[in-house]
């Protein structure tokens, strides 16, 4: 039996957990990923935006000819793409793994799988027994398979398909969250047919204008089948055949299954140690990010990210590691009055799609739902200088603020750099900020984009001053 003082399940956000303030305690990490680093830096937030970055250069090219150039021709060289991004990640990870494989001398890495034996015991799978004093569980998700589309060397998850060796010339997407609509405008940027199907629309949890907006650009990009599932698939000679609830069929030459992320809590075998999960299989966590037994927080048992959080996001993953690290290091007997507390909110989202999109907290319904007196303002991208620029005419800004106090409930951009422009408001919201004044508190730079924040802001001022209705 090894026995440690501190054992991090999970090398992606767990891995920021040992910093020279832990120095002074025994670490193990075990992961078992092929790759080093967790998902964001491998298969998840950090290549495709790289991808959909090349994605967006590719049809800013392809609109030239709206803003007056002239034959602007690109060639999409896939390998060249592919290669220099994994390039830069696969040296980050590489580097990453020897640096804890033999950088410091109180860490050790062991790259096995693991079984929870005990609340603070796990057996690896070549049967290592490993006991600590302390266990932070930070083993993330997996994407989920589905029934009808078993994976195949056709139809591939978001772990395999950034490394194919060709584009498809047409690819099928099964799935209308996140995943799917990012790979959907990032293969459609770089010229591939695109065909995705969706059980119910595209981004169902979209404030509904924006959901509207979202669904016509992306109907206008890529064929989009919505309301309709795979109830079988075969492969053929030279693709994949699905059969659609519809009745109706669809072909292509490759598929991406992208229909959301189990957390590895079963690959963990955390149930059989008497942990807390909800109904989806992640962990309970109280507000100290301790996993929770029967409802009692578990001695020195942790937990971060995906595995716990309701929000699959990296700024989600790496603030609950912040919250962990603090608690780790109170020390093993600290008192609660003298842990940190996960309390940070609203949390933003932002989805690199064409177009983008971000947003937080409730849309009028919803605020309406919880009880909330709210109002709602809408400011186009094409009232603006940098909307003109930009010849837009879909994207925009709506604010959802509570009539009472001012107080921001929710904030929803589509359009051009919609992550960017939400961060502002962000800020106002986690400080609890009225609106009124904010806009006209500090200057905003002209033309720049966020004068479409700004405006959204003073319109919503003048509605609290009765001046719009
Ligand atoms: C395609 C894609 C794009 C994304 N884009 C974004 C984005 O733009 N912005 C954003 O905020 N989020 C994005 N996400 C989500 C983000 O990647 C995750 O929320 C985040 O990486 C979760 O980190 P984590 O530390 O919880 O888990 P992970 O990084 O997944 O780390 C968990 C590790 O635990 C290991 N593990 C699991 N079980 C065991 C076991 N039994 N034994 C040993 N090791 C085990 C796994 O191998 C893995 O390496 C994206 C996700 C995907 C899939
Ligand atoms: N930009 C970002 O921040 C970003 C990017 C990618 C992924 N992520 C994170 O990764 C997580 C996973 O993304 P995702 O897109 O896989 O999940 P998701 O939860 O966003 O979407 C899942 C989609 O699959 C559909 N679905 C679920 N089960 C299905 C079934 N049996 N048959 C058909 N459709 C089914 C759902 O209706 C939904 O449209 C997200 O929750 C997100 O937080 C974030």
């Amino acid at each position: 039996m090894d026995e440690v003082e501190l054992l991090i399940i999970g090398a992606g956000s767990g891995n920021s957990i040992p910093t020279p303030q832990l120095s002074a305690l025994s670490i193990a990490i075990v992961d078992d990923a092929p790759w080093f680093g967790g998902t964001c830096l491998n298969v998840g937030c950090i290549p495709t935006k790289m991808f959909v970055h090349v994605a967006d250069v590719a049809r800013s090219a392809r609109d030239a000819e709206r803003l007056g150039l002239r034959n602007v021709h690109i060639d999409v060289d896939w390998p060249a793409i592919r290669d220099r991004v994994f390039g830069r990640i696969d040296a980050i990870a590489m580097s990453g793994e020897e640096y804890r494989r033999s950088g410091e001398p109180n860490v050790s890495l062991v790259r096995e799988s693991v079984r929870f034996t005990a609340p603070r015991e796990v057996e690896t799978d070549s049967g290592r027994r490993i006991r600590a004093e302390r266990v932070v569980i930070a083993a993330g998700s997996r994407p989920r398979a589905h029934p009808a589309v078993p994976p195949s060397p056709r139809v591939l998850t978001s772990d395999e398909i950034m490394h194919i060796d060709a584009l498809p010339a047409r690819l099928a997407i099964v799935g209308g969250g996140v995943v799917a609509v990012e790979f959907a405008a990032m293969f459609e940027g770089l010229g591939v047919e695109v065909v995705q199907i969706a059980r119910s629309t595209l981004l169902r949890d979209l404030d509904p204008e924006l959901q509207g907006r979202f669904m016509a650009a992306a109907a206008a990009s890529w064929e989009v089948r919505s309301e309709t599932n795979v109830v079988a698939s075969t492969e053929t000679a030279d693709g994949v055949r699905l059969e659609l609830s519809d009745g109706s069929a669809v072909s292509a030459e490759l598929v991406l299954v992208a229909i959301g992320r189990e957390p590895n809590t079963d690959r963990l075998g955390t149930e059989d140690v008497g942990f807390d999960h909800h109904p989806d299989g992640r962990l309970v966590v109280d507000r100290y990010q301790r996993v929770l037994s029967g409802g009692e927080a578990t001695a020195g048992v942790f937990a971060l990210g995906d595995i716990d959080a309701a929000h699959q996001l990296k700024h989600v993953a790496n603030h609950e590691a912040r919250v962990v690290q603090a608690n780790l290091l109170a020390g093993p007997d600290a008192p609660e009055v003298k842990l940190v507390a996960n309390d940070l909110a609203p949390v933003p989202s932002a989805v690199f799609s064409a177009p983008q999109v971000a947003w937080f907290g409730e849309t009028l319904a919803t605020a309406e739902q919880c009880g909330f007196d709210a109002f709602e303002v809408l400011h186009e991208y094409a009232w603006t200088a940098w909307g003109w620029a930009l010849e837009d005419r879909d994207s925009c800004c709506k604010l959802v603020v509570e009539a009472l106090t001012g107080r921001l409930l929710g904030a929803h951009i589509i359009g051009p750099d919609a992550p960017v422009l939400l961060q502002p408001l962000v800020l106002a919201a986690s400080n609890g900020m009225s609106v009124r004044g904010l806009a006209r508190s500090q200057y905003w730079p002209h033309p720049a984009a966020s004068e479409i924040v700004e405006n959204a802001l003073l319109k919503a001022e003048d509605y609290l001053l009765g001046a719009v209705t």
